[in-house]
């Protein structure tokens, strides 16, 4: 079956033109294409690692979810995909992260391009101070697409599941809509721009069980169209929403230092039944973490 994005045109992250070369790898864990690659990716706050070696494919049209103990890298290594990472003063990234098979912090990518490719859902729903309509239309104005402003945004509300409930008020604030409705509406914002790929720091963490179930039965409809990882301090949500799944630690090295590492990846209902290794089993049964 084609994928839909694979119907939309893809924006070129780098500015070098040619055909994509085709994503290969040989990860353990699971069939399917990765869209995007990471090969012994570190992640650096100055002189501080703290993420270190960690390889994983994201796989096209999968939700990929990142689980673990607090402070074992997760955000840092969501944001290091979609190059996040490059507005925090001091972080840097080593290692290879592709998308497409392009290596997204080569020195012709944009990094721009990257976040419209990869885009991003917060922790906290962080709608601009504008109106409904306004919040989506913004990506689409700055970005500079082409097309029906008023269909896109309806587009957009109708992906995020938000259209029903907005349709009648789009001149409102978007800051007067309920946390489930807000997060939804960053959804709408993000999938206005036709990204390849989602990135969901913790997006219902803020939000009660009606609007967490709303968005996890969202993020299910997404998968057809778009490629999704997210991050999640809820082993039950990971288990629910995704079909792969990373576990990480935090490990202490010899100078008593924490840095984060990937323990074990592969389908969710592997990591959830049949763990391969021991710190996974210990963290998903709920005797360490
Ligand atoms: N901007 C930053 N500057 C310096 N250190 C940072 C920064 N952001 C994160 N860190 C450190 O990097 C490590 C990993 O943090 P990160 O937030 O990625 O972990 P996490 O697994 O997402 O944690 P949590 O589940 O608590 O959100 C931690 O030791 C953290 O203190």
């Amino acid at each position: 079956m084609t994928a839909p994005n694979q119907q939309r045109p893809t924006v070129h992250i780098a500015g070098q033109s040619g055909a994509h070369p085709t994503p290969g790898g040989d990860f353990s864990g699971g069939a399917g294409t990765p869209l995007m690659e990471l090969n012994n990716v570190s992640v650096f706050y100055g002189d501080y690692e703290a993420v270190r070696g960690t390889s994983l494919p994201v796989r096209q049209n999968q939700i990929t979810a990142m689980i673990g103990p607090s402070g074992c890298g997760k955000s840092t290594i969501l944001r290091s995909l979609n190059r996040m990472n490059d507005l925090v003063p001091g972080a840097r990234v080593t290692g290879r992260i592709t998308y497409l098979g392009q290596d997204i912090y080569a020195r012709d990518v944009d990094p721009i391009q990257v976040r419209r490719n990869i885009g991003m859902v917060f922790q906290k729903p962080n709608p601009f101070p504008k109106s409904i309509y306004d919040n989506v239309a913004y990506g689409i104005r700055i970005n500079g697409i082409k097309g029906n402003l008023d269909d896109m945004v309806e587009e957009a509300l109708t992906g995020a599941a938000l259209w029903d409930e907005v349709k009648s008020k789009l001149k409102t604030s978007g800051m007067a809509l309920s946390g489930g409705q807000q997060q939804r509406l960053c959804i709408a914002r993000t999938i206005a721009v036709k990204p390849d790929v989602i990135l969901m720091d913790e997006p219902c963490s803020a939000l009660d069980p009606i609007a967490t179930s709303r968005i996890e039965d969202l993020m299910q409809e997404l998968s057809s169209t778009y490629t999704i990882v997210i991050v999640t301090h809820n082993m039950q949500q990971a288990a629910r929403v995704s079909h792969y799944t990373a576990f990480f630690t935090a490990e202490v090295d010899e100078k008593q230092v924490r840095h984060g590492r990937l323990v074990e990846f592969s389908e969710t209902a592997k990591i959830f039944t049949s763990p391969t290794d021991k710190r996974t089993e210990d963290y998903i049964t709920g005797r360490f973490g």
